[in-house]
């Protein structure tokens, strides 16, 4: 049994997600806390909804996706129900092995995971590390259950935060950028759903060049950009506004707030 404790939007793009590869939604349970929330969510996926220390008896797995102020609450409303024999995974940004291993019993191996959103299309990109307890067999169990939304990775602890920065939030700097195009096309006069259809396949077709074609994004830019044309017209006026250097400032403010998440 696995318990999916917070179902929010990572929570439950993890939950469809694995229920779209095939876990039977009798083997798992989710918590929330309100109740018409709880409700939709056994109606959407069919899953059972349970308090947290009811999940925390009955699942082999838990896996926390509460926002990370939340987290040490419920780890200690869990703590008196978990025992060794359990594998606690958390997504949430910034909380490290150590934190979740100090709220809960000695021996309880725990596994820091950073999935993002496209796990709902089975898309998505997770990094695991594993906390002091959990042996192999635990980072292979995490690595299973999250390889059912997408591709696994498992990096040091210490490249967490920066994980985190780049893949966990990155899905929502490629939208920022997607939602910008349409509204340059829109403010040109094109219909704003002529625009959608446009970026959307863009956006498409160049994430398949990026990773089918095994180049390095330098390359494929330079196979665009034709001498003396619009591209290179395009491409100058980013680097005039220093859109390098803010998508590396932002990037870097990610981590750092990933790592104050820590509450350490
Ligand atoms: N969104 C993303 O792309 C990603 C998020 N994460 C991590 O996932 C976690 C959740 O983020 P996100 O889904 O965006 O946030 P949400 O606020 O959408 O989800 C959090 C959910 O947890 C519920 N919750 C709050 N307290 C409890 C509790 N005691 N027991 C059970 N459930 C509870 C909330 O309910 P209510 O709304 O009623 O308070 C809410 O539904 C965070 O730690 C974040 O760092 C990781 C990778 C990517
Ligand atoms: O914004 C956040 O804090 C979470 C973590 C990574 C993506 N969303």
């Amino acid at each position: 049994m696995i318990a999916i404790i917070g179902a929010g939007k990572m929570g439950e793009a993890l939950l469809a997600g694995m229920l779209a590869k095939g876990h039977a939604p009798e083997d798992v349970l989710v918590t929330e806390p309100r109740e018409e929330h709880a409700a939709e969510l056994r109606r959407r996926h069919g899953v059972g909804t349970v308090g947290a220390a009811e999940a925390a008896k009955r699942a082999e797995t838990l896996l926390l996706a509460l926002k990370p102020q939340d987290m040490p609450a419920l780890l200690d409303e869990i703590s008196p129900h978990m025992s060794a024999d359990r594998l606690v995974i958390s997504v949430a940004a910034g909380i490290t092995t150590a934190v979740l291993e100090r709220h809960l019993p000695a021996g309880v191996p725990v596994v820091r995971a950073m999935p993002n959103t496209p796990a709902l299309m089975g898309q998505g990109m997770t990094a695991v590390s594993g906390g002091a307890h959990a042996g192999p067999e635990h980072l292979d169990r995490a690595e299973e259950l999250l390889a059912s939304v997408g591709e696994v990775i498992r990096v040091g602890e210490q490249h967490m935060d920066t994980v985190t920065a780049i893949s966990g939030s990155g899905p929502a700097y490629f939208y920022f950028i997607a939602e910008t195009m349409i509204e340059a096309g829109v403010a040109m006069g094109m219909p704003r759903a002529t625009a959608q259809k446009l970026v959307g396949q863009t956006v498409t077709g160049a994430a398949a060049m990026l990773t089918g074609s095994g180049e390095h994004p330098v390359v494929l830019r330079e196979a665009v950009t034709s001498p003396g044309g619009t591209t290179a017209a395009a491409l100058r006026e980013l680097e005039r506004h220093g859109v390098r250097t803010a998508f590396t400032d932002a990037i870097e403010a990610a981590r750092d707030r990933s790592s104050a998440l820590s509450g350490e």
